[in-house]
């Protein structure tokens, strides 16, 4: 079954995936995509929103694309910029706002029976974030909405499905945002709201079936809730021809290898468990550089599944558990190569050599999807609750060069700091929690003896996404217990710090 789709054209806001959330939060398949690359099979979509913009309409780098296959024929929604740009190239005028227009408002002023702003009352919180305002609308522009400080808050054209608003309906402060998207898709666009992780099961389900046929799949399995979840959707279609391998790179969690062969069982899953902990010991040997451990655990990885493929016969296909933020960062509004600040190892990068074709079943969908998909599928909650874990594991947690012994002593460490929070009930509280073994000694007392040993620091993060991260406000009293248990228990640790940096300006892995 098709699904009606709405077309987001990101000019690059921080909050243009929070608008594919909140629609699809409405059960609406909605897609990003940059300015400048507009899909070419447009009328496959009902509606189009335009995202905001970190660039001014007036500046010298304003972002310009064409949009004459688009307004006037699709219902258009346009955000901030969007709504700034509207007016700025159709007779309107746009200028730097004399006050700062950053956070909360009201709207003043409503135009009466206006469908956008159905079941929306006067008075209903907005969300500001600009510098630029609309001085004049656009031609044809009809004012809809105001707020005391921002006259033209919302308009319309007349003749046209367009609708454009200065304000921020997706961000969660805007207490009636969702309202009016629902309004705008609903009601003016007409947009069937069917789009459930029911529905999404049973489609991506056929679409393997049809796409695999009676190949065989290779799948590298990590114990997370991606490739969990991307394992039960093909073991629902393809049932023995998927071929799970996972992974023991000797950088998982304390016993974490026997943990999750033993949970997979349970779930009916063709799991293979390869112990490959000494060769990338082996591969790390001496390794200091954070990106040359990196490609060092990557390149081992690729190793290992070349081998493990070939003891298979007749594999066609790698499936991944990719899912959309992933997709969506490979190709930034800007088009232009932004920073990189690690190289986040995934088995995505499998080389030419290895002729596999690719299948994704969750490269849609965003992480909290993941999650009601899985739980649709009836994968343990405990599972799907778990705390996001980076593939090359302590590998990037103990600072400068890896021995067994280092490992061995972070596993202890981490073990307890993660037990901690699950017994005092913290777990689901966190993103994210591990700890990290620091390349310094430090002087303790222990029993009137000098000691010079590891210090470690634990970590726990709030986020939604991992791309912007702040620490946890963890009880003292925990962190004190928490101490005390690591120093005297793990042999080789007098210190514990605790880590109070937010992303940015710190990320959340050391390495
Ligand atoms: N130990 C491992 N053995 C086999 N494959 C692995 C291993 N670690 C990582 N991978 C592969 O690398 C991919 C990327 O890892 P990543 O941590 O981003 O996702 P995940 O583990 O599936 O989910 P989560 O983000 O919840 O940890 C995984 O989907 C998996 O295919
Ligand atoms: O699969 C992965 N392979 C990697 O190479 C990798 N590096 C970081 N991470 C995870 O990504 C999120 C953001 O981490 P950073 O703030 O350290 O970049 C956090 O959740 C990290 O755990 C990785 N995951
Ligand atoms: N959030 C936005 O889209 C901001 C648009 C524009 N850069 C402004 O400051 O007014
Ligand atoms: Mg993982």
């Amino acid at each position: 079954m098709q699904h009606d789709k709405v077309l987001i054209l990101d000019f690059g806001s921080q909050y243009t995936q929070l608008i594919a959330r909140r629609v699809r939060e409405l059960n609406i398949y909605s897609e990003i995509h940059p300015f400048n690359k507009i899909p070419t099979d447009i009328e496959s979509y009902k509606a189009v929103i335009l995202s905001g913009s970190p660039n001014s309409v007036r500046g010298e780098d304003v972002l310009h694309p064409d949009l004459t296959d688009i307004r006037g024929k699709k219902p258009m929604l346009a955000v901030c910029y969007g709504a700034q740009y509207l007016a700025h190239f159709s007779g309107g005028n746009v200028a730097p706002s004399n006050t700062r227009e950053y956070g909360r408002a009201n709207l003043s002023y409503i135009k009466e029976e206006e469908t956008l702003f159905s079941k929306i009352g006067s008075g209903s919180q907005v969300w500001m974030s600009h510098s630029d305002t609309i001085k004049t609308l656009p031609e044809q522009g009809v004012l809809i909405a105001s707020t005391a400080d921002v006259t033209n808050a919302a308009y319309k054209i007349e003749g046209e499905q367009t609708y454009a608003i200065q304000f921020h309906p997706e961000v969660y402060h805007s207490t009636d945002g969702k309202q009016l998207l629902e309004n705008f898709l609903v009601n003016i666009a007409g947009i069937n709201q069917d789009w459930t992780p029911d529905s999404f099961v049973e489609e991506t389900v056929d679409a393997i079936k049809e796409k695999v046929g009676n190949d065989k799949v290779v799948l590298g399995l990590s114990g997370g809730v991606d490739s969990t979840v991307a394992a039960v959707l093909l073991n629902k279609a393809i049932g023995k021809n998927l071929y799970c391998i996972f992974v023991n790179n000797g950088l998982l969690r304390k016993n974490e290898f026997e943990n999750v062969l033993t949970q997979y069982e349970g779930m009916g899953l063709n799991v293979k468990g390869v112990d490959a902990s000494q060769r990338f010991l082996d591969a790390l040997a001496g390794i200091e550089d954070p990106e040359a451990k990196r490609k060092a655990i990557g390149n081992a990885f690729i190793e290992v599944f070349d081998d493990e493929a070939h003891k298979l016969t007749d594999v066609k296909w790698l499936a991944q558990g990719t899912i959309y933020p992933d997709v969506i960062e490979s190709v930034s509004a800007t088009g232009g190569p932004s920073a990189t600040i690690k190289s986040h190892h995934n088995v995505g990068g499998l080389p030419d050599f290895m002729k596999l074709k690719i299948v994704e079943p969750l490269r849609a969908i965003f992480k909290d999807e993941v999650r009601r998909v899985g739980n649709t599928l009836g994968v343990d909650p405990e599972l799907l609750g778990r705390h996001p874990f980076p593939g090359p594991g302590l590998g990037i947690r103990i600072l400068g060069d890896i021995t067994a012994e280092k490992v061995r002593i972070l596993q202890e460490v981490d073990a307890i700091f993660i037990n901690g929070l699950k017994s005092w009930g913290l777990y689901d509280k966190v993103w994210q929690a591990g700890a990290m073994l620091l390349p310094v000694n430090s002087v303790g007392v222990m029993g009137d003896e000098r000691t010079y040993e590891k210090c470690v620091a634990l970590r726990a993060v709030e986020s939604t996404d991992g791309m912007t991260a702040d620490w946890v406000n963890l009880p003292y009293e925990f962190l004190q217990k928490t101490s005390n248990e690591i120093i005297n228990k793990v042999k080789g640790v007098n210190r514990v710090v605790y880590d109070i940096s937010s992303k940015p300006p710190a990320t959340i892995e050391w390495e």
